[in-house]
């Protein structure tokens, strides 16, 4: 089916679609105990805007994400999804994790159903979920169950569940992390299209610098300073040119070096 089509039957649908809501992170720090992780965190992402968030391991990456949806508060500054500050698990936020966590008894159909919102009428939960397991190229395993299907489908049935609440704003933790080069990659040109028919903010979580230069319209580095417990935005880059990316291009090169030299990896040393 084409992406037109769909998006046609999505926005179709008695549910409506919410619209990509702006995300205000404003001087937001957190610490466990005494120990700071993040300390003066600002971002402002627009609607529709897809961010990745790049990082060394522990600089707290997952922790920012989760405080955006709630899951976790910051012990400094406030996190506001269009004006109305977040304060505790937010309707208007799916997130989506690196282990698809997909119910093994339910089937593919039934999971995704179990990302629609509270309340929804039978028949127009049924047509989402048909057209989103569509929009993931699922279609044809509404009724397998979890372990008959491979990895990259579990993540695409984690990724339709995300979608079924008709999130303002998609968060996304590392989501490909556990999958081989090729399927990542297909994933990400999947994720891309998706977000195509049914936009949404997006926030991502990645190690993977190649991905966030594939995907994302700019990339924040999370990192500390020398002088500095806790960690904070050291750099913030927008990717130039239009998706698909090639990743070829000089230009990527020198931003993909760059990136990794901001998370100490000097590339010219290996
Ligand atoms: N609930 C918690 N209690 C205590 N410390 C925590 C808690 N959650 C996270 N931390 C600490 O905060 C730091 C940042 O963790 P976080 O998971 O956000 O980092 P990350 O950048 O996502 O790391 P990774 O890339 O390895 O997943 C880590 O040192 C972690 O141990």
């Amino acid at each position: 089916m084409a992406a037109v089509e769909l998006g046609d039957r999505l926005a179709g649908l008695s549910l409506g679609r919410s619209t990509p809501a702006t995300v205000r992170v404003t001087g937001l720090g957190r610490a466990f105990g005494d120990r700071p992780v993040l300390d003066g965190v600002d971002l402002e992402v627009a609607p529709g805007e897809i961010v990745a968030i790049l990082g060394a391991s522990g600089s707290g990456k997952s922790t920012l994400l989760r405080i955006v949806g709630g899951l976790d508060a910051p012990t400094a500054g406030t996190v506001t999804i269009d004006d109305h500050e977040v304060a505790g698990i937010d309707d208007r936020v799916a997130i989506g994790f690196q282990e698809p966590r997909l119910l093994p008894w339910r089937t593919v159909a039934d999971n995704v159903a179990y990302g629609l919102p509270a309340g929804i009428a039978k028949d127009a939960g049924r047509a989402r979920v048909a057209a989103l397991l569509e929009l993931v190229g699922l279609a044809d395993f509404a009724g397998h169950r979890p372990r008959a299907i491979s990895g990259g489908m579990a993540q695409r049935t984690s990724l339709a569940r995300a979608l079924a609440r008709d999130p303002g704003v998609l968060l996304l933790d590392e989501p490909f992390g556990a999958l081989d080069a090729l399927t990542r990659m297909r994933m990400q040109d999947l994720l891309l299209g998706v977000l195509d028919t049914a936009p949404t903010t997006v926030l991502l979580v990645t190690h993977d610098v190649e991905e966030a230069l594939q995907v994302a319209d700019r990339v924040v580095l999370l990192g500390s300073d020398p002088d500095r417990a806790g960690a904070r935005i050291q750099q913030i880059v927008t990717v130039p040119g239009e998706r698909p990316r090639d990743r070829g291009s000089a230009e990527l090169a020198e931003l993909r070096a760059e990136l990794l030299a901001g998370l100490g990896i000097d590339r010219h040393a290996h």
